[in-house]
């Protein structure tokens, strides 16, 4: 069960209303409603193909809604010049599946990449401060100097949330974070999530198919169905449904 996180529902980090895309007759989202709190882990369920990727490219700036209303961070996304996209993208942490590290860097290298790239004027004490702290985040300080492929699967995964976490993003985005990891690995990268979350209060979306990380990270479930999130609230509550699609999900995915 997952442990109670500090959420502020006072603060809306992202405001979603009657979100509509399409991409010629294909209608993907079909009038999307979505709050998100501060604090907040939202994990968003939804078969293949069902629009997760593109709600979250959408709240990225990375695609156009066709109608609706998409705000991050108080700001209107679709209406947002490149400039002003940049300086929000710097907000969002992406933790993607592919997002694999440099192999010709070692583990320092790859977390002064993304320093250097977004902030400029950092001593080189300030560099090493930042880099320790991501490492120290992530339990792996003792890392620092070893290459990527010296490091197993989840450890390397566990860097490259340190990369992501080395902005101080305020929103983290976990694009399938336990995907192709043995349960175990699974384990540590969901107390990775939820220990994020503790220490930076940082707000979540979690895109998982993987059941055990939504019940173990979710402090709310958000399950895309038919281009509408149709089922909103706890794990417990939305699995509660008697829905076929919902009982199918939850039938086909091993869960303790
Ligand atoms: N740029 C695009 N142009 C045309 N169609 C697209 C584009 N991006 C996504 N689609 C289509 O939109 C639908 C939803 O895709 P999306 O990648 O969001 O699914 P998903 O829910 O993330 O799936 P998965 O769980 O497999 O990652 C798919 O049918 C996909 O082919």
């Amino acid at each position: 069960m997952k442990k109670q996180a500090k959420i502020d529902t006072s603060n809306k980090v992202i405001d979603i209303r009657g979100l509509k895309k399409s991409f010629g007759s294909l209608t993907v989202l079909r009038g999307v409603d979505l709050d998100i709190y501060k604090g907040e882990n939202l994990v968003v369920l939804g078969r293949s193909g069902t629009g997760k990727s593109v709600l979250i490219k959408i709240i990225s700036g990375l695609l156009k809604a066709d109608e609706g209303s998409v705000k991050v961070l108080g700001e209107e996304v679709g209406t947002l010049n490149s400039k002003e996209l940049d300086a929000l993208r710097l907000k969002i942490g992406f933790s993607f599946q592919n997002s694999a590290l440099y192999d010709s860097m070692t583990v320092y290298e790859n977390l002064e990449f993304p320093l250097i790239r977004n902030v400029r004027n950092l001593s080189r004490k300030e560099i090493n401060a930042a880099i320790e702290e991501a490492l120290e985040d992530v339990g792996l300080s003792q890392t620092i100097h070893q290459m990527p492929s010296q490091l197993s699967g989840g450890q390397r995964k566990r860097i490259g949330i340190a990369r992501t976490l080395i902005l101080k993003p305020e929103i983290m985005l976990y694009d399938e974070p336990t995907a192709g990891l043995d349960p175990i690995t699974s384990a540590e990268i969901n107390n990775l999530i939820n220990q994020v979350q503790a220490q930076h209060n940082t707000t979540s979306i979690i895109i998982t198919h993987d059941l055990t990380c939504a019940k173990t990270t979710g402090d709310r479930i958000a399950m895309l169905l038919d281009g509408q999130f149709q089922r909103q609230g706890t794990f417990e509550e939305v699995f509660a449904s008697d829905e076929e699609r919902v009982k199918q999900f939850y039938e086909y995915n091993f869960i303790d």
